[in-house]
């Protein structure tokens, strides 16, 4: 099979942008706002040969922009006393973004209100949201106490966790056989079996978990999995000699991480990965937290994965059912997307930092996440009472 050739199924793009007027925030309120490239939203896209590579490509093309500002400034950096003023005025800037995103925790009588007669379904992400961010992305544990508040959520609730990276990893981390997971962005769902999916996921098959479990197996980026295992090689090749670049082979994307490179570097490896795109049309880059993402560029997201989840759990098209989706990033973006766009259910954000977005409410860190599942297990254990 040619892996870099350009003839492929149904094409996509990034998540659409967020339309600033409609949530009504001045641009200055955003200093953590994460802009992936621009693509065409035509169903099939035509990539052009580009020339040989140059440094310019990504100084040009807003990469190195996206680069800089794809996750929030550590405060602990801060200490001499005139930016504590600046810092104020970003506690006030938060404040007043939390008028429309307002706390989970605060809202938490609302949200339970609403939910009064519906079933509520959890969908989190992992990094960001259920552990804090740390350098190194193979020490992003999840705390024990966290591990027991997303146990106790899954007795009383349907919960999922879809992430970035690959299924088995997040697996590994969270280690309870009790939840649903999809990895690689969504594009590795193993979900239950209880509920036939429709034809609209044709190559969804049966298959068993790591218990012999019987489950529903749905990976719709399958044919792109030795493209991204070559990718993933190249880059490890590529950017061995960049300090401090760490390049994850995630099964179905491949992530690139910035984190611990020295700043004057980041154009060589955005240079790397925009290489790489050049030689392969079929794949497209995503920005994280400080991390460049290539992933097949297929018409599917966390988004999806969430629509597939739900049907895959008897819980589609249902009035009575209430679907809350936990994410700090912009891949989570695409999933509080769709339920905000069906009026469906709640998109939380976790940032410590005002941020364009298409979820509900917010959290500021995983700490708070904690507190909102362990409220949402309290309430659900009075109403049983
Ligand atoms: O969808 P997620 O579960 O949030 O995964 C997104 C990416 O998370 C990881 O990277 C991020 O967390 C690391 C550990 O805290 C941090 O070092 C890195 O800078 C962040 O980008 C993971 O390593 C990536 O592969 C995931 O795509």
């Amino acid at each position: 099979m040619d892996l870099k050739s350009n003839h492929c199924s149904p094409v996509l793009t990034d998540p659409a942008p967020i339309n600033k007027s409609r949530l009504g925030i001045h641009s200055s309120l955003l200093p953590y706002s994460q802009q992936g490239a621009s693509f065409s939203s035509s169903k099939y896209v035509t990539i052009p040969r580009k020339k040989p590579a140059k440094l310019d490509d990504v100084r040009s093309n807003g990469w190195l922009d996206a680069m800089k500002s794809s996750s929030p400034p550590r405060k602990k950096l801060i200490k001499d006393l005139s930016v504590e003023v600046a810092l104020d005025d970003a506690d006030i800037a938060y404040s007043s973004w939390m008028l429309k995103y307002p706390s989970a925790l605060n809202s938490f009588d609302q949200i339970t209100n609403y939910a009064k007669n519906k079933k509520i379904a959890i969908f989190s992400d992992y990094d960001g949201t259920l552990s804090p961010i740390v350098d190194d992305p193979d020490r992003a544990l999840m705390s024990n106490d966290m591990r027991s508040a997303v146990r106790n959520v899954s007795k009383f609730f349907p919960t999922a966790i879809i992430s970035g990276r690959s299924r088995d990893k997040v697996y590994e981390l969270v280690g309870l056989t009790e939840l649903c997971y999809a990895g690689s962005h969504g594009m590795d769902i193993m979900g239950p079996l209880s509920h036939t999916v429709s034809d609209d996921y044709p190559n969804c098959i049966k298959s068993n978990d790591q218990q012999g479990k019987e489950v529903n197996l749905f990976q719709p980026a399958r044919e792109f999995l030795p493209m991204i295992d070559e990718v993933f090689r190249t880059l490890v090749e590529n950017t061995k000699g960049i300090k401090g670049a760490k390049v994850e082979n995630h099964k179905f994307c491949a992530s690139v991480h910035y984190r611990n490179v020295d700043e004057k570097n980041w154009p060589t490896i955005a240079q790397c990965v925009h290489d790489i795109l050049k030689d392969y049309p079929r794949l497209r880059l995503t920005h994280g937290r400080k991390v460049l993402e290539v992933r097949p560029v297929i018409d599917w997201n966390k988004g999806k994965a969430v629509e597939f989840l739900l049907e895959s759990l008897g819980l589609s098209n249902r009035n009575d059912v209430l679907p809350i989706y936990i994410g700090d990033d912009s891949s989570d973006e695409d999933a509080f997307k769709v339920l905000r766009e069906g009026n469906r259910g709640y998109g939380i954000l976790v940032s410590s930092v005002p941020k364009e977005t298409n979820a509900f409410y917010s959290l500021r860190n995983p700490d708070e996440v904690m507190k909102f599942l362990n409220s949402l297990v309290t309430w659900k254990h009075e109403a049983a009472k």
